[in-house]
């Protein structure tokens, strides 16, 4: 068996490992960075890109269907599965090939592929072929799909959103198990690209969305759009000839229904299991799961640290860069080990409308001020610009702090989205009261004027300003 020994190794080339490479590499030449299958990314192959990808064409289909509104006939639309595959295979593939290209121009020395385990606090052994001693280890090994077990009764026809995104066609129909992120945007986007769809959930939630009045709105909206189960007790799932059967209760009552796939998007599971982490003598929680302080990315007071989805904290793109940055600096600058401010969470659900979360929850608002916070909010179905372009659904609801006058954090559901939750998401880093807020620029005729309104309310809620009025004089027209 080889040897090697560095001073960093970093096991995981996604998008927390790669950026932790480049980091800690500022400070030391013997870093190795160790990854077990591929290169390219889950970001760039099987998640944020190919899924934006197929909703791109799921947009693009819906607007077509929409175009009679403004009086713009287009005739029958037809999708072509096997373009709109092609694209998303074609331009996803130029995405990893970016990824790929960019390590692979990394110094070869730097670089091992194999399957890394830790054969002792700094043993890693890497595909049965080299053993790592290595001074400080940063594992950075992303998540996987969870299936339940009961799903395995669909055979073949079972797929994970891996296996979505090579599809040379798009099939006639799936049934979606799990509303949360991933399973409401390939749904939505598979049912816009005319797929027979079904969104099975076990609780009655949707999209991750915490708030109980947008929750209940975006239930109601995309249940008007294709079939939610959102409280289903699936009783049987089988494999007949023509695909998967399955059986549901739900309402007292029992259904059965078929399709050609099952869709298993009932969320993910830290790839810490296949490492025999037992070996790297950190204390582990019942799950198996190291404590990790958020500010250094570091395990305990070990040499260990953990960064992006396998902490399970922030699963997101961004936050697997910045916890990568974090790691990376401090593994690098050893035994200099800083605690970082972190950004203000964000995140956005690609559907449509778009459903956006940041800072505080509510009920994360309601346990840090209990009984001290107040909330603004404005309905989107009369707004003056969401109207203008066919888009007025949704509702965006701001939380302040009484006595300071602080923004706390929003929810979401609601045309543009992704981009108020910016907005927001500074606001909060900022630490900006609502009367700050209301004091920026608001353009006309935007959709941000929706904000506004929901800050004037959120002011008025928390005694600082007068009541909002519908018609107000200082606005334009439908703000
Ligand atoms: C369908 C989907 C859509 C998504 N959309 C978005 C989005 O729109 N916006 C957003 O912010 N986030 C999105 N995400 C989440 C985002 O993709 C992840 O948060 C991010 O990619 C995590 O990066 P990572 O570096 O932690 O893991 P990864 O990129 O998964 O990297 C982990 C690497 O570790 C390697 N590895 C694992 N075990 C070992 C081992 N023992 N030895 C060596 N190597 C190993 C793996 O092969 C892999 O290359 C989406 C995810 C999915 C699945
Ligand atoms: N736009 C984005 O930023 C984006 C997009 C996709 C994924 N992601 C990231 O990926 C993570 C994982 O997404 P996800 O959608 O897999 O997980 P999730 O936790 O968001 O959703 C899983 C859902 O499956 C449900 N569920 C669990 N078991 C079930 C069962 N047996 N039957 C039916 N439903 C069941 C859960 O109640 C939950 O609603 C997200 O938390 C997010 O961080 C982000």
């Amino acid at each position: 068996m080889e040897k090697r020994q560095v001073d960093v190794a970093i096991i995981g080339a996604g998008t927390a490992g790669m950026v932790a490479y480049q980091r800690a590499r500022k400070k030391t030449d013997k870093v190795l960075l160790i990854e077990g299958k591929q290169y390219g990314t889950t970001c760039a192959r099987v998640g944020c890109m190919p899924s934006k990808l197929l909703i791109a064409a799921a947009e693009s289909a819906h607007n077509a269907s929409q175009a009679g509104l403004f009086g713009v006939q287009v005739g029958d639309i037809k999708i072509d599965g096997r373009q709109v595959m092609a694209r998303v295979r074609n331009e996803r593939d130029r995405f990893v090939q970016s990824v790929v290209r960019s390590m692979e121009n990394q110094p070869e020395e730097q670089r091992l592929m194999g399957h890394a385990r830790f054969a002792g606090p700094h043993r890693l052994i890497v595909g049965e072929h080299t053993e790592v001693v290595a001074d400080r280890i940063v594992i950075a090994t992303g998540s996987r799909p969870n299936v339940p077990g009961m799903f395995t009764d669909a055979k073949d026809r079972l797929v994970v959103n891996d296996d979505i995104f090579s599809w040379d066609d798009l099939p006639e129909s799936v049934a979606v198990f799990g509303p949360g992120i991933i399973g409401l945007e390939l749904g939505q986007a598979l049912s816009r690209l005319g797929v027979r769809v079904r969104l099975f959930g076990v609780r009655g939630g949707i999209g991750g969305i915490r708030d109980e009045k947008i929750r209940d709105y975006a239930l109601k909206t995309f249940g008007d759009e294709f079939p939610v189960s959102a409280k289903a007790d699936t009783k049987r799932i089988e494999r007949t000839e023509e695909g998967v059967k399955i059986t549901w209760v739900e309402g007292g009552k029992e259904h059965k229904e078929s399709f050609e796939y099952l869709l298993a998007a009932t969320g993910r599971r830290p790839n810490i299991d296949n490492l025999d982490i037992q070996n790297a003598g950190i204390d582990l929680d019942d799950r198996g799961m190291p404590d990790v302080d958020p500010n250094t990315l570091r395990c305990g007071d070990s040499h260990i640290f953990l960064v992006g989805d396998v902490n399970n904290e922030r699963p997101l793109l961004h936050e697997a860069a910045d916890e990568g940055r974090i790691a990376g600096d401090n593994a690098g600058g050893w035994p200099d080990v800083r605690a970082v401010t972190r950004k203000a969470s964000m995140g956005v659900v690609f559907t449509d409308p778009q459903i956006a979360s940041v800072g505080l929850s509510y009920q994360d608002a309601d346990k840090k001020c209990p009984g001290g916070f107040a909330v603004g909010e404005v309905s989107f179905e009369n707004q003056g610009r969401s109207k203008v372009i066919g888009k007025n659904r949704g509702l965006l609801r701001l939380y302040g702090e009484h006595g300071s006058g602080l923004f706390l954090g929003a929810e979401m559901f609601g045309p543009a989205a992704e981009h108020i939750a910016h907005l927001l998401a500074w606001c909060v880093q900022k630490r900006m009261t609502v009367s700050e807020m209301l004091a920026m620029p608001f353009y006309h005729p935007v959709i941000e004027e929706g904000l506004r309104t929901a800050l004037k309310d959120l002011h008025y809620s928390l005694e600082e300003g007068p009541q909002a009025v519908d018609e107000c004089m200082d606005c334009g027209p439908g703000s």
